[in-house]
């Protein structure tokens, strides 16, 4: 291994070091005394480790835990550090602030924002809200609308919010990408501007002001910045490479007073460039910070040899040179195995059928995953395995506050913190029958100057068409501010009002849509405060069907986007659509964009420890759902097929060895009792928790029933396993 630096002076990480084992690289770097250190590491070189054990360390040298600041990319990985560092320091790690950039920010403003005439009340809004504001503004400045030719909201906020975090104007980035919008650029202009105007007057803050508000806070109010430079003693700031340009700026601040940053990275890793980041912030680091010691771990820990082989083949193919190679002393292990499927439904059947085998030779289904480039390409794949009675845990799916019914509870509750939050509102009062559009504006301009709007919605006086309604709701948000209500509490009452419009709205679909309700209950319970639980929300939405602590449970299998499988490992990964056209995505363009394709592909096959399946299907359905004959990704075809074994026995008809597999499944998870005590005739109309609504054809054999699912076409169950509902 090699090592840039000394050995530092200061050895008392030793006494934390000494049961666990760090090799001298992250020894070097966990015990490092005061000033800037740079750890660039390659995948699984135990950068997590590192992290965590520094924490520990500056604890152990009398830093206080208050005086550290953690920055993480996910909620999620600063609480795993966390936990683990209070681990090794009877718990006063946990006194240590860590979070995303977001999250702090969040908190920081909510402390220091009036600096910034900003109140403390503010509401973070979300992707969704931000563009349906931008919808508004569209139509209200007349631009779009029906017959007029204007793009597209999502494309109008990627403009706003690239140019903020490219640092750069739209101006800029419509030449670089759009150059076919230039004849819009002054409108783009007016709708930011009205967008600005817009979060202002109302109280709201998007994603990007949180960290634009943050900069300014440090840039221009010099006590805010010597304050919290001063408390902030030690930063450490993890995934550094994808970090953008703001968020180094921030860094730098916030180490105004003491230089004592550590940033951890791996330039081959950055896999959010499309969002502005830039690994170049590393390169860039030993300039912001000169005197910066850097340290390099190339060990990898995590992979077999055979493994990292393929996983280092693959990056070695990438345009830009990374800065370290990686080794392992874990040698043996079986090759990475390549499967070409004839079609898509095969590749899912492989997979299941490859991690039945897994599970039956003992391998826990927490142990394996099944990673794919987006949230889609694994529809096939969860319809497969949910028919074969396999639970699994979705990342990068859908986020709970992307669905309306969310949104629409989620209103009731921003309002009572931000009353001027006009886009609650509108949400709020156009649930009211008989009210469209024009009387929410009026209703809304009639309450807009006063100093408490709720106060002045209950002076409204409303058309005798929709009073009854109206006042339920005014009642109801009265009772919202009842003092000794939790979150919960308040929950409950908005339901009770809420309930009935809800199954009205959703008539279609309500009863699973309520399940998504059900887990908001459950995560609302475990607050104590309400602001702590919309920011929350908002900063880190949680995905349908996530456990109320986010936790993953004992007899499931992940599946995830790449994305979302960051800085995870399992014992077995199956990487999954590695045709051309969908890995790399079909419209990167050659350059930057398909290089982070490679990145992604590089994060994926490093997440493995002891076994890689790679897998693609032949054929595919393309976006204009017509089949498309389909090849290896370039990124495996560029690599020796030495450094793979192809597996060539994936058939149309893969069958799964159901009396084998029913077996495994008895100790998967209890046979759904209720199922087995129900006699189902044919014509019934049932509705399965993945496939939906559907009538039962058939009783093809005893435990078995084929049901015609109204939007999956028709299915053979077996009863013990599909958790059927009778509806009628
Ligand atoms: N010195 C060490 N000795 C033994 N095992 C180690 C050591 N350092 C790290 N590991 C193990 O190697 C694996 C990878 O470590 P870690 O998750 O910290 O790496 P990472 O650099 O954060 O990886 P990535 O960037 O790929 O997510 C973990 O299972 C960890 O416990």
């Amino acid at each position: 291994m090699r090592v840039q630096s000394s050995f530092p002076e200061n050895q008392s990480a030793e006494s934390i070091t000494e049961p666990a084992p760090l090799n001298l690289a992250q020894q070097i770097a966990v015990s490092h005394g005061d000033g800037p250190i740079l750890v660039i590491a390659g995948a699984g070189s135990g950068k997590t480790r590192t992290l965590v054990y520094r924490m520990a360390h500056l604890i152990e040298r009398g830093v206080e835990p208050e005086s550290v600041l953690l920055l993480t990319f996910t909620r999620r990985a600063a609480q795993e550090m966390l936990q683990r560092a209070g681990e090794l320091t009877a718990g006063s790690c946990r006194r240590v602030m860590g979070g995303t950039f977001h999250a702090t920010a969040n908190i920081l403003l909510r402390r220091y924002g009036h600096l910034l005439n900003l109140g403390p009340n503010f509401t973070i809004i979300d992707r969704g809200d931000a563009e349906g504001i931008i919808n508004l503004l569209k139509s209200s400045l007349g631009m779009g609308g029906a017959g007029k030719r204007f793009p597209s909201k999502r494309v109008v906020m990627n403009l706003i919010s690239g140019a903020v975090n490219k640092s750069s104007s739209i101006e800029q980035l419509v030449y670089e990408d759009h150059l076919h919008l230039t004849e819009f650029l002054n409108d783009f202009y007016t709708i930011a501007d009205h967008y600005r105007q817009f979060k202002r007057d109302h109280g709201l803050l998007d994603y990007d002001d949180l960290l634009v508000y943050w900069k300014q806070l440090l840039v221009e109010s010099e006590n805010a910045r010597v304050e919290l430079s001063s408390r902030f003693q030690h930063i450490l700031v993890d995934e550094y490479q994808d970090t953008n340009l703001l968020q180094a700026e921030i860094v730098r601040l916030l180490a105004y007073c003491h230089q004592n940053v550590m940033v951890v990275g791996d330039d081959a890793q950055s896999i959010y460039s499309f969002r502005g980041a830039d690994f170049a912030n590393i390169m860039r680091f030993p300039e912001q910070f000169p005197g910066t010691r850097i340290v390099k771990l190339e060990e990898n820990y995590r992979s077999t040899e055979p493994i990292l082989q393929l996983t280092n083949a693959i990056i070695a193919n990438a345009e830009k040179k990374f800065t370290k190679t990686l080794f392992t002393e874990k040698v043996g292990g079986v090759r990475p195995q390549l499967a070409a499927a004839p079609n898509e439904a095969a590749e899912a059947r492989f997979i299941v059928q490859e991690i039945q085998k897994h599970h039956q030779n003992g391998t826990p289904l927490t142990d394996i995953a099944v990673l794919f480039r987006s949230g889609f390409h694994s529809f096939k794949l969860e319809i497969e395995l949910a028919a074969h009675g396999f639970d699994f845990e979705k990342r990068g799916g859908l986020r709970l506050t992307e669905s309306a019914h969310i949104k629409d509870v989620l209103s009731f509750l921003r309002v009572i913190i931000n009353p001027w939050d006009n886009l609650s509102w509108n949400r709020i009062l156009l649930q009211l029958e008989k009210v469209g559009p024009k009387t929410v504006q009026k209703i809304l301009n009639s309450v807009r100057q006063a100093d408490n709007p709720l106060t002045a919605l209950t002076a409204y006086r409303p058309a005798p068409t929709w009073r009854l309604q109206f006042e339920k709701l005014v009642d109801m948000l009265g009772r919202l501010h009842q003092p000794d209500l939790t979150p919960s509490d308040q929950y409950d009452l908005v339901m009770e009002y809420y309930s009935p419009i809800f199954e009205k709205i959703y008539y279609d679909d309500y009863p699973k849509r309520r399940r998504e309700l059900e887990q908001i209950k459950a995560l609302i319970s475990g607050y104590g405060d309400l602001q702590s639980f919309i920011d929350d929300t908002a900063l880190d939405p949680p995905e349908v069907g996530a456990d109320a602590e986010g936790i993953r449970s004992e007899q499931r299998l992940t599946l995830s986007t790449i994305h979302s499988a960051k800085g995870l490992e399992w014992d077995t990964v199956f990487v999954m659509g590695l045709a051309e056209g969908r890995f790399p995505h079909q419209h990167a363009t050659p350059g930057e964009q398909w290089e982070e394709e490679r990145r992604l592909l590089y994060v994926a096959t490093t997440r493995a420890k002891k076994e890689l399946f790679l897998t693609y299907p032949k054929e595919m359905l393309g976006s204009d759902r017509q089949l498309l004959r389909a090849s290896l990704t370039p990124f495996l075809r560029e690599v020796s097929p030495g450094l793979y074994t192809n597996i060539d026995q994936v058939s149309a008809r893969t069958p799964l060895q159901t009396g084998q597999y029913q077996q495994t499944t008895s100790q998967l998870r209890h046979p759904n009792v209720q199922s087995a005590r129900i006699t189902y005739q044919e014509g019934m109309r049932v509705t399965h928790a993945f496939f939906g609504h559907g009538r039962v054809v058939s009783i093809p054999g005893p435990r078995r029933i084929e049901i015609l699912f109204d939007r999956h076409g028709s299915k053979i169950l077996h009863l013990d396993y599909a958790k059927l509902e009778i509806l009628d």
